[in-house]
């Protein structure tokens, strides 16, 4: 594991990403599923970028890596440890990617070979990502990692169906850990599992990033456990965030109606019904030119869904792009309530 970072080490983010826009081809046109995001990740924290199903997380973290599919178009700049994943082409990337971005699959037995045992599956890893290292070496750094994880050496020679769903999981883990990248992805990495199982990987998760300062970018659409193993949470709603900063500050007092409405719709204990927020997110391949969540928006106002309220800081400190933060900007009618049949139009338009 890489070294905990000192006390001197310069503050600014392990991982930044400024501008990121990823665009998928389609029959329709580019449809821009990730669109103008903007997201600082600091050495050792942990980040959960939450919304509803389709809003882009997934493309997100799969853009930061480089992992798209053909003719898909990726814009905007990734820089790590000072070097732009973006502008380095895919070639390099790839040699790259796992090095200084690690990712986590939500389902594991759709990445591990069934064919390979799992002391085949680090022999190669690091075989192709560390030529530097002999057999032994090898050896000793994938056993490290597995030991990491709860994986006893014992197992090193089996193959991947003799393992449980979380263990499993915990092998892929350790297959990202064993590189030691700076910044690990994780996407819906306990989606596959059961409660007891998500909650003990969850803990290794964190347990893995205190003792080793690794940053975690966690993608979920579980809010709860976004509370419970998160410092920061990033709010995306069609491509774009619409609310970042500390969980607390935005699980107490969210700023961006989207993100309370995102917390309304979970069960919480208090409530029995679950409620879901009316309407549906926009045509990615043609977005409204204003707040894409104005339709749908129950505090939405005339100028919501004509102009972009690009992001400002809420008086409680978390970023948000939202007009309601900006209102002394606006005139008395752009201020005004939209009306249903208004934001129909609007919709339309
Ligand atoms: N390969 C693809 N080609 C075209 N469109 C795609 C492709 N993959 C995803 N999309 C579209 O991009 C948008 C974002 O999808 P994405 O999977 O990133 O969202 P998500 O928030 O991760 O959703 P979920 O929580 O359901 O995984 C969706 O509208 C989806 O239909």
């Amino acid at each position: 594991m890489s070294a905990a970072p000192s006390t001197t080490a310069p503050a600014g983010p392990v991982a930044s990403v400024k501008g990121l826009r990823v665009a998928y081809a389609t029959a329709r046109g580019p449809v821009w599923a990730v669109d103008g995001v903007d997201l600082d990740i600091a050495a050792g924290e942990s980040i959960g970028l939450v919304g509803e199903s389709g809003c882009g997380k997934s493309t997100l973290g799969r853009g930061l890596l480089g992992l798209l599919p053909d003719g898909a178009r990726l814009e905007g700049s990734v820089d790590v440890q000072g070097q732009d994943l973006v502008r380095m082409g895919r070639r390099r990337m790839r040699r790259l990617r796992g090095k200084v971005l690690g990712l986590v699959f939500q389902e594991p037995m759709t990445r591990l070979d069934p064919l390979m045992k799992v002391s085949d599956h680090f022999e190669e890893l690091l075989r192709t990502h560390e030529r530097r290292l002999g057999r032994r070496e090898r050896r000793a750094r994938a056993l490290e990692a597995l030991r990491e994880t709860g994986i006893p050496p014992s197992r090193y020679d089996q193959y991947p169906h003799e393992f449980s769903g979380g263990m499993r999981q915990r092998i892929m883990i350790a297959l990202t850990l064993v590189l030691k990248p700076p910044v690990i992805v994780a996407d819906e990495p306990t989606t596959a599992l059961d409660v007891l199982v998500e909650a003990q990987v969850l803990a290794l998760l964190a347990d893995l990033r205190r003792r080793s300062g690794t940053s975690l970018l966690l993608i979920t659409h579980n809010l709860g456990i976004v509370a419970e193993a998160c410092d920061r949470v990033a709010v995306m709603y069609a491509g774009q965030i619409m609310e970042e900063g500390p969980s607390q500050t935005v699980f107490r007092e969210p700023a961006h109606p989207y993100t309370r409405e995102l917390l309304a719709s979970t069960i919480s204990l208090s409530t029995t019904e679950l409620h879901s927020i009316p309407g549906s997110p926009p045509d990615l391949a043609d977005p409204p030119q204003g707040c894409r969540f104005s339709a749908r928006c129950p505090d939405a106002m005339r100028v919501c869904p004509v102009r972009h309220p690009g992001e400002v800081r809420a008086a409680t400190g978390q970023r948000v792009s939202c007009w309601l933060h900006r209102l002394d900007e606006l005139s008395d009618i752009e201020r005004m309530p939209l009306e249903r049949q208004e934001m129909a139009v609007a919709d339309e338009a």
